[in-house]
């Protein structure tokens, strides 16, 4: 893609974007300061609570704007002027230095990532953030998209909406593209990444060809299933417990202009379950397949093909601002009755959930679905996730943990109807939702039960928002979904508050492989182990 002239009209848009940019920011500081000072003061935690829309809308929703708008420009310019492959062996040099810098001051600290834990897609602060040495990693960037080979070579903190944003337009995509746009290459790899194209093609990790990383020693490898394959297969999950990432390299598939969408409604749990499990094992029909329940006898599957063309009528660009929030969208179809047909930008698919945060964003802003709100202020949604956890303050946070669920559990699709009618007796929580992915059955931390035949289609189930359920207590209660989940050759996402104990955490994964890397690659007195970095002891 080349280069294009600017005429003066686009030069005086840019000047009024420019004024306009800098007037908000100004006012969203000073407003921002305020709201800041206000939410430490004890006593007013009423306003704070009820009425954090009002910083929300006012602060957040201005400053994550500018702050995706400089950053999209900013990777626009560097990746179409091609400087990052320049410059990435010398920082790659830089983070060899810092480690070597380590050695030679006695490896007194463990090491982990200097990447703010306020950033991270999680809801926990990681604590062993402020104790470990971190290692700056300063690799944001895009290196090569390779058409022939059908790759994208890419550094760990580029992101989900920088991949789509640049790839899209070239006619390709990743096979799979998880939603939010903010999650990194580097977090996805080190952790899970899943999106509704994973019942094909499997989990984030599936996709990655190679990776290179920065080991304790120093040096700098490259891994792929072929080249020091053990630690290929040992980095997906393991956090940042191995080595730094410092660049991997993703297949890209051919893109379409739409997807084609089609809504089934489902009347009970017997037939939402049966539905889903039909269309996910469809491998070769549905490209993407997703499942949202409402209640515990009314849900929605979807099951979508990407193409070039759209029936007439049928296009719908649900990413515009002023659009229903997605989920929104999906229940009207089982108000209606009816089955649908829908054609959505493929762009706007992949984010069809972003700009409600799922449905999290309406506990934020109770009005955000509503038309006036769409039209007024749409444009600015959503507030990223990471400002919304570093502004939240103590209160907030204590109310999301005392009353708010977060998690994503992994088990065989074969105890989807068993786990549906779980949640809804111990959790009582609405929407839930649902991804099928497949397990292929090989050595790593995550595998399913039995290693006899290819694998297995295992479903996630994501449990956002408030547990309805009488029964339910916190701790308790997550204990003993892990304890059902584990039971059930099942797993958990590790961003989520884990509970487990050591010896739970490892029945639940196959450590065999991890622990060998470990060892060999003489990790124990340089990072923290998967457990000591994603139990809930370790996080705020
Ligand atoms: C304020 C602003 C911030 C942007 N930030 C980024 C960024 O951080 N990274 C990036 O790669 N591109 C960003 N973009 C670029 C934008 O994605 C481009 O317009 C895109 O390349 C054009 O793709 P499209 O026309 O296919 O889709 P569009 O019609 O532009 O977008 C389709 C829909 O996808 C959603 N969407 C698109 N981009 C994003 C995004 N980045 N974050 C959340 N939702 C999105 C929106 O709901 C949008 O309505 C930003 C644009 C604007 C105006
Ligand atoms: N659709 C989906 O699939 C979704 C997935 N998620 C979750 O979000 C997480 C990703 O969030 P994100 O904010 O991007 O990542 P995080 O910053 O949360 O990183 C996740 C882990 O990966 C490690 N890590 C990240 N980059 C590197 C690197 N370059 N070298 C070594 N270790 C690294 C981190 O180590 P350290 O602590 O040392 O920084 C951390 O332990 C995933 O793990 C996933 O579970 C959340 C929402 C949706
Ligand atoms: C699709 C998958 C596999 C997971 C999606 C998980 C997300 C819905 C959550 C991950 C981190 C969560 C946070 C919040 C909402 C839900 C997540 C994005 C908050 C924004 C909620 C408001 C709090 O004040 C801050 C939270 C930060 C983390």
């Amino acid at each position: 893609m080349g280069g294009s002239t600017r005429t003066p009209l686009q030069v005086s848009a840019v000047a009024v974007v420019v004024m306009l940019a800098s007037t908000l920011t100004a006012f969203a500081s000073v407003f921002g300061l305020f709201f800041f000072i206000l939410i430490r003061i004890k006593g007013l935690e009423h306003v704070i609570i009820h009425y954090r829309w009002v910083f929300v809308c006012l602060c957040l929703l201005p400053a994550s704007a500018l702050y995706d708008l400089i950053f999209y420009l900013r990777n626009g310019f560097i990746f179409y002027s091609k400087s990052a492959p320049k410059q990435h062996d010398a920082r790659v040099e830089e983070i060899q230095q810092q480690v070597r810098n380590w050695h030679t001051g006695g490896r007194l600290r463990r090491m982990c990532t200097a990447r703010p834990g306020w950033l991270t897609i999680s809801f926990r602060t990681p604590l062993y953030k402020q104790s470990l040495n971190a290692i700056r990693i300063n690799l944001m960037d895009i290196l090569e998209v390779n058409t022939e080979k059908r790759t994208v070579y890419a550094e760990p903190l580029v992101t989900m909406g920088q991949l789509t944003a640049t790839l899209n337009p070239l006619g390709y995509t990743l096979p799979v593209i998880p939603e939010l746009d903010d999650l990194t290459l580097g977090g996805l790899i080190m952790g899970v990444g899943i999106e509704t194209s994973s019942h094909i093609y499997g989990l984030f990790q599936e996709t990655v060809v190679s990776v290179e990383m920065v080991l304790q020693d120093g040096s700098r490898v490259r891994c792929s299933k072929d080249e020091n394959s053990e630690l290929f297969m040992a980095v997906p999950w393991s956090h940042g417990s191995l080595g730094f990432l410092v660049a991997a390299e993703i297949r890209i598939i051919p893109a379409r202009r739409y997807v084609k969408l089609e809504y089934f409604p489902a009347y009970s749990a017997a037939e939402f379950t049966d539905l889903f499990a039909e269309k996910s094992l469809e491998r070769d029909k549905n490209h993407f397949v997703e499942g949202i329940l409402y209640t515990k006898d009314s849900g929605v599957v979807m099951t979508g093909s990407m193409t070039d063309s759209a029936e007439s009528g049928k296009e719908n660009s649900i990413g515009h601002y002023w659009k229903p929030w997605f989920y929104k969208h999906v229940e009207s179809f089982l108000k209606k009755r009816i089955t649908g047909i829908e054609y959505i930008p493929l762009r706007h698919y992949y984010h069809r959930h972003t700009k409600s945060i799922f449905w999290m964003l309406h506990n934020i802003i109770p009005f955000g679905n509503h038309p006036a709100f769409r039209y007024l202020l749409g444009w600015m949604v959503p507030p990223k996730v990471s400002f919304l956890k570093l502004t939240q303050g103590e209160t907030i946070r204590r109310l999301y943990e005392e009353r708010q669920m977060i998690q994503d559990m992994l088990v065989p699709l074969a105890h989807l109807r068993k786990s549906i009618d779980y949640f809804d007796k111990e959790i009582d929580l609405y929407p839930l939702w649902f991804c099928p992915f497949w397990l292929p059955s090989r050595p790593g931390f995550l595998h399913p039960a039995s290693m006899e035949g290819d694998g297995e289609m295992y479903v996630d189930i994501g449990a956002y928002g408030e547990p309805l359920s009488p029964n339910f207590k916190f701790r308790a209660s997550t204990r003993k979904l892990e304890t059902f989940v584990r039971e059930n050759n099942g797993f958990q996402m590790l961003y989520a508050d884990s509970y487990m104990t050591a010896e739970e955490f490892r029945g639940m994964f196959d450590h065999t492989l991890y622990d060998k890397m470990r060892r060999d690659l003489d990790c124990v007195k340089a990072f923290p182990d998967i457990y000591e970095k994603t139990n809930r002891n370790a996080r705020y």
